[in-house]
């Protein structure tokens, strides 16, 4: 992978403390400029410009998100401004400034019923508010800067902030039996392997300047494909080389976890255009999951 020179002007990076955005400070040196609320707040628009004249960035990362799939039910105009027209608005500040976007979208977007891994050309069906916004916000960044970015990942998880896997690994330190679901498939994806995808795209982006095709839909997603239950049961075994027990685990259906948002039955994702365009290949999600769980349980 390309990494980006050292050299160069900032590269804004929203979404405070979350799980991409500290994913790119630690991985992406000096340059990165993080930011979060309040200084940087989709609630209230008058910061975004605020912060953009501030830093001067050459390009912008929007990692900043409403993530909380399930609240977004009830509290969808929140979502919206979080996901929707907060990212509109910086998108629109940006091209007044030239400068590029890579906003960060999701598998959510899909319906889950296509029966093989979605390609960045598959028409989108969102099931959920958390996914209807994202789909929207992906619309209209893509229409307000003409050099937006649009990455979709799935199920994202790290040694820090608030992911599947840890929740999981918590559960199972004080529970000697598990249910999780069985029948939603998808794409696990390290935020550390994220974060070095999006550093290698604006790597490519600087060294060979704006290209017109660079703008669009990518999905970024780690390689290969499991259940919630697949993923929890090999996370629970990687903690078994840490001292932890390894609990009962059974896989149950959809219906057997009711929950207010209704997450799509499988929403795989093809990143091969990423690899063509960028270069950018992503890797085995077991591999990184292996990595992030070592992390945990050494630090
Ligand atoms: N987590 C996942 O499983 C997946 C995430 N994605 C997408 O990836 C991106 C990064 O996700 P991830 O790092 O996991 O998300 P997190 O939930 O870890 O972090 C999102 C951050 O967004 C900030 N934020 C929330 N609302 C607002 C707002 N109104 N204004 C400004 N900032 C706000 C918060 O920062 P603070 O409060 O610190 O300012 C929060 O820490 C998002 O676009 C998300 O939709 C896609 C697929 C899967
Ligand atoms: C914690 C837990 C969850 N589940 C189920 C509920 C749900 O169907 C599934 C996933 O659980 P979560 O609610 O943690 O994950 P969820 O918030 O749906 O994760 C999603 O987040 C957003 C931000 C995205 O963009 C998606 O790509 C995806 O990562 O697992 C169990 O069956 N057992 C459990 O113990």
């Amino acid at each position: 992978m390309n990494s980006l020179a050292p050299q160069g002007g900032p590269i804004l990076v929203t979404g405070g403390q979350g799980q991409l955005a500290t994913s790119l400070v630690k991985l992406g040196g000096a340059r990165i400029h993080r930011v979060g609320r309040p200084d940087f707040d989709f609630d209230r628009p008058e910061t975004l410009a605020r912060i953009l004249d501030a830093i001067e960035p050459v390009a912008v990362v929007n990692a900043a998100a409403w993530t909380a799939v399930d609240l977004a039910e009830s509290e969808p105009e929140a979502a919206a401004r979080a996901n929707t027209s907060g990212p509109a608005e910086l998108a629109r500040l940006c091209a007044l400034r030239d400068i590029p976007l890579i906003h960060i979208s999701t598998d959510y977007v899909f319906a889950g019923n296509k029966g093989a891994p979605y390609v960045e050309t598959d028409s989108i069906s969102p099931q959920t508010v958390y996914g209807e916004t994202k789909a929207e916000g992906e619309k209209l960044a893509l229409a307000a800067n003409p050099k937006t970015l649009v990455l979709r990942t799935s199920w994202v998880y790290s040694a820090h902030g608030k992911n599947f896997v840890r929740t999981i690994l918590n559960a199972g330190a004080k529970n000697p039996t598990l249910k999780v679901v069985g029948d939603q498939r998808g794409n696990p994806t390290s935020s550390d392997d994220l974060a070095r995808a999006i550093l290698s795209v604006l790597a490519v982006m600087e060294k060979d300047s704006w290209r017109d095709e660079f703008a669009g839909i990518y999905h970024a997603c780690g390689t290969g494909e499991t259940t919630w239950h697949g993923l929890a049961v090999a996370a629970l075994k990687e903690a078994t080389a840490y001292g932890q027990a390894m609990p009962d685990v059974t896989a149950i259906r959809t219906e057997d976890w009711p929950t207010p948002a209704k997450r799509p039955a499988v929403s795989s994702m093809d990143s091969a255009k990423l690899k063509r365009v960028f270069g950018v290949a992503m890797p085995a999600w077991e591999d990184s999951l292996r990595q992030v769980v070592k992390t945990l349980y050494s630090s």
